[in-house]
């Protein structure tokens, strides 16, 4: 078994403690290892390694990774004063989008500090040194570079894209780009965390081993046997002006492309969840989702499952929705390895926490990074439907980058 696992050699020593509020989490991380799990304040960071395993790829990943953290964590010695979700020992996950590619991890963390609900907790794993909260760097300036393809290459698989649909291979297929970002110093991921926890609350900004986002796409939130998904595709970019604005977003709401583009990646959460579900929430219309750089279309859904499935199951079924991959999904994966011209990692792939009752939160890892010393790999994505038109795919693309932008840049 292809296996790094540290301090797994003796049982895991776990206690949580209920702590008074520690207002803002992010000003608690050291710089070193981040991790983070926050929207509008509330969530999960944490520091440390008490252990690490890099998950085998291949098409059973998930279950893999379901077994490994139960054999790690069903041997643990666990104090629990708390007992909400997430309290007890967790594991901050990321997966790559490709099954086929090497790279998906799971980290358990030795200290985790976590706000929810009107609770607040700190949990140990062992015995973590304390953190030194050192002040936060800035990068300096960034520089950008072309990565896999150019704008104009990309418009070209775009167009490529278009013709497939319309000689009737496929009905939708979302294409990415990357883009290189050099900065003058190495990068504080903390930094990063907290522009983009302030610009965009709504979102949930993340971290895990390297790679760093502000997503607004909730994958699943698993909490005993209840999931909740927030399905969003098909998107528009916010306006210069009120005005503007609100004509775009009248564009949106009456664009049969958007619509059919939701409309996939809603029918493709629910054929996953459906059968994991003893009840379903029924079919509706989708909402708005604005945000700062673009409104999305969204549709929250929610079910029950009907049996013990873990977080990590629900995943398994989900991945890739065709917010991410296409429909049908087969047909959209191998025209995106035809077209994209790179291997996505872990854009797009699942990223989030778990715990040792099976619960969690996940989100599909979007307008996101890998920062690596001074160099960041960002990426960006737009469904391509029958009459997607590559320019505008492009400028979505580019009003998508924006987050992460920003948040190297301030
Ligand atoms: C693939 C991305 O967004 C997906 C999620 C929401 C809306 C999307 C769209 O309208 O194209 C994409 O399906 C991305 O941000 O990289």
């Amino acid at each position: 078994m292809s296996v790094v696992a540290l301090g797994t050699t003796q049982p895991l020593r776990v206690r949580t403690v209920a702590i008074p509020d520690p207002g803002d989490l992010l000003a608690h991380l050291p710089e070193h290892a981040p991790h983070a799990w926050i929207r509008h304040g509330e969530g999960i960071i944490a520091w440390g390694e008490a252990a690490r395993v890099n998950v085998p790829p291949g098409p059973d990943r998930f279950a893999w990774a379901r077994d490994w953290l139960a054999d790690i964590l069903g041997d643990a010695h666990i104090h629990d004063e708390v007992r909400q979700p997430g309290t007890g020992p967790l594991a901050f996950g990321s997966f790559t989008f490709d099954p086929d590619t090497p790279g998906s991890v799971l980290v358990i963390p030795r200290a985790i500090l976590a706000r929810r609900d009107g609770h607040a907790w700190y949990t140990t794993i062992g015995d973590p040194t304390p953190a030194a909260v050192t002040p936060l760097r800035h990068p300096g300036t960034i520089r950008y570079s072309d990565a896999a393809l150019t704008a104009p290459q990309w418009q070209r698989a775009v167009a490529h894209a278009v013709t497939r649909i319309n000689a009737g291979h496929l009905e939708k297929v979302v294409l990415a780009r990357d883009l290189n970002a050099t900065a003058e110093h190495p990068i504080d991921v903390r930094l990063l965390l907290h522009r983009l926890h302030q610009r965009y609350p709504e979102c949930y900004t993340f971290s895990c081993a390297g790679l760093v986002g502000a997503t607004p796409e909730l994958l699943i939130r698993h909490i005993g046997d209840s999931v909740h998904s927030l399905v969003l595709a098909g998107t528009i970019s916010r306006g210069s002006s009120p005005s503007d604005d609100d004509a775009r977003t009248a564009a949106l709401l009456t664009s049969d492309k958007d619509r059919h583009e939701h409309a996939c990646a809603v029918q493709s959460v629910r054929d996953a969840l459906a059968p994991l579900c003893k009840e379903l929430s029924p079919p509706r219309d989708p909402e708005l989702l604005t945000l700062p750089n673009v409104v999305h279309f969204a549709t929250p859904i929610t079910g029950r499952l009907a049996d013990g499935a873990s977080a990590l199951d629900v995943i398994a079924a989900l991945h890739p929705t065709a917010a991410v991959g296409g429909t049908p999904t087969t047909t959209a994966l191998t025209l995106i390895r035809e077209l994209e011209g790179m291997d996505r990692d872990r854009y797009a792939g699942p990223v989030g926490w778990i715990d040792a009752r099976g619960d969690g939160e996940w989100g599909i890892a979007l307008r996101c990074g890998h920062i690596d010393g001074t160099h960041a790999r960002l990426f960006a994505g737009c469904g391509i439907m029958a009459d997607s038109d590559p320019a505008a795919e492009l400028a979505e693309a580019q009003a998508k980058l924006r987050p992460m932008r920003y948040a190297l840049e301030g």
